[in-house]
């Protein structure tokens, strides 16, 4: 068994970013990356634009009279003489011989006439030509992740698609002869299938929708014939429960058969110790713990990051900061624990329910709080680590 730490490293030592680009329209590339940076085609602002509303003056002095209007799009630009002003608007051309936009409120306006209560400076209130961005310069570098923020930015520049890495294609697998679909009665046994469910809306909160849910039965052939086509067709293969060592855990057996080179498997964590991690060509293999919170959890910590970093994405591991223990907490056991755990203003709480069959509590965190093998007592405010998760 490996610790948290060994597992990380020989996660991060084989997970890659793929090769693969697609060019995509700018409206559907919110959470890709860029994987050609993007020049940008034209100056921004295009035109010397107004900053305010106001008066656009052609001399540094205080009085003038004002001789016309110019709103956001119009074409037509007046001259404008030394002691001559007119009126104009936010985002509306500037005309060549205006020295600087006075807001209105700086001014007053009687009979055509204007008197500022001040000189401006040169200049003022005028967003020059290229201000922003120049034409030629580069806009978002390769590399960027699209927040909504850049693709409102790219499209300022009039770009229109974007060339990003490819997303992977998913493949969710869970195994179980007791597990039925929400929506039936419950046999005695029996209990709803939820780990695709949570997987699933994971994958889609971080932008995967490239994903296929199967569902098989505890039978080592079918188990193999299943995850050899999910292997063959799929970039990450994500497979829950029968990976641990019970006779009917047909999971680790398969992929031995299916000759998945082993990197890692059981990892010293709880949840999640029956973690494996394997590799078959360029596809990676994560054989997730059934236990609902040891799905999720190893999701989190473990295949995320794989995504993300497939993805390009420039940080492929999820928040990791510290707060402080809001009451005393004894660690049992010498394996690292990820607990679930609610943060608010810089303090963490541990919630109560931390059994890895239990979602509960899951469902109210918004952290999982670290705690690794080597620590046991840890006292009220002292810090813990917390990774951040939504
Ligand atoms: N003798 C030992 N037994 C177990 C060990 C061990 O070290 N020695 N490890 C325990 C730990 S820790 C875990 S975690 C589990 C993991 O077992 P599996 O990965 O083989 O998972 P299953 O046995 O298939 O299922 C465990 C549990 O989760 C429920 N489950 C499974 N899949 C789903 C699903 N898709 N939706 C909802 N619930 C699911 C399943 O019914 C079981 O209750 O092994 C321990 N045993
Ligand atoms: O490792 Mo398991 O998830 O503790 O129950």
């Amino acid at each position: 068994m490996i610790t948290v730490e060994k597992a990380l490293t020989l996660l991060e030592q084989n997970i890659f970013r793929t090769e693969r680009t697609v060019i995509i329209p700018l409206e559907k590339a919110l959470g890709h990356t860029l994987a050609t940076a993007i020049v940008s085609p034209i100056n921004m602002p295009p035109f010397r634009q107004s900053a305010m509303d106001g008066y656009a003056i052609a001399s540094l002095q205080k009085e003038f009279s004002v001789i016309g209007e110019i709103k956001a799009g119009d074409i037509d630009m007046p001259s404008i003489k030394a002691n001559e002003a007119v009126r104009i608007f936010t985002g509306a051309p500037v005309p060549d011989d205006a020295r600087a936009v006075v807001m209105q409120e700086k001014t007053d306006v009687s009979d055509g006439l204007i008197t500022l209560s001040e000189i401006p400076v040169a200049h003022a209130n005028i967003r020059t030509v290229g201000e922003q961005i120049e034409q030629g310069e580069i806009a978002l570098e390769k590399g960027t992740y699209l927040n909504a923020a850049g693709i409102g930015f790219l499209a300022t520049l009039g770009i229109t698609e974007v060339e990003v890495y490819q997303k992977p294609s998913i493949s969710i697998i869970a195994t179980g002869n007791e597990l039925i679909p929400p929506g039936n009665v419950l046999k005695f046994g029996q209990i709803y299938e939820s780990n695709s469910k949570a997987l699933i809306a994971a994958l889609q909160n971080f932008g995967f929708y490239d994903i296929e849910k199967t569902t098989v039965d505890d039978n080592f052939n079918t188990t193999i014939k299943v995850l050899e086509t999910a292997i063959i067709q799929n970039d990450i293969v994500i497979i829950s429960g029968g990976i641990s060592v019970g006779d009917y855990d047909f999971v680790g057996k398969a992929l031995n058969e299916l000759k998945v080179a082993e990197i890692f498997y059981k990892v010293k964590q709880k949840p999640g110790k029956p973690l494996f991690f394997g590799k078959k060509e360029n596809t990676l293999i994560f054989a997730l713990p059934g236990n609902p919170a040891a799905s999720l959890s190893c999701f989190y910590i473990y295949v995320l990051p794989a995504l993300l970093k497939f993805s390009g994405h420039p940080a492929h591991h999820l928040p990791r900061t510290k707060a402080r223990i809001s009451s005393a907490y004894t660690k049992k056991g010498d394996r690292g624990q990820f607990l679930k755990a609610k943060v608010s203003n810089g303090t963490v709480t541990i919630l109560d329910g931390q059994a890895s069959s239990m979602l509960r509590s899951f469902a109210l965190a918004n952290a999982l709080a670290y705690i690794p093998e080597d620590r046991f007592e840890i006292a009220k405010n002292q810090e813990i680590e917390i990774i951040q998760i939504p």
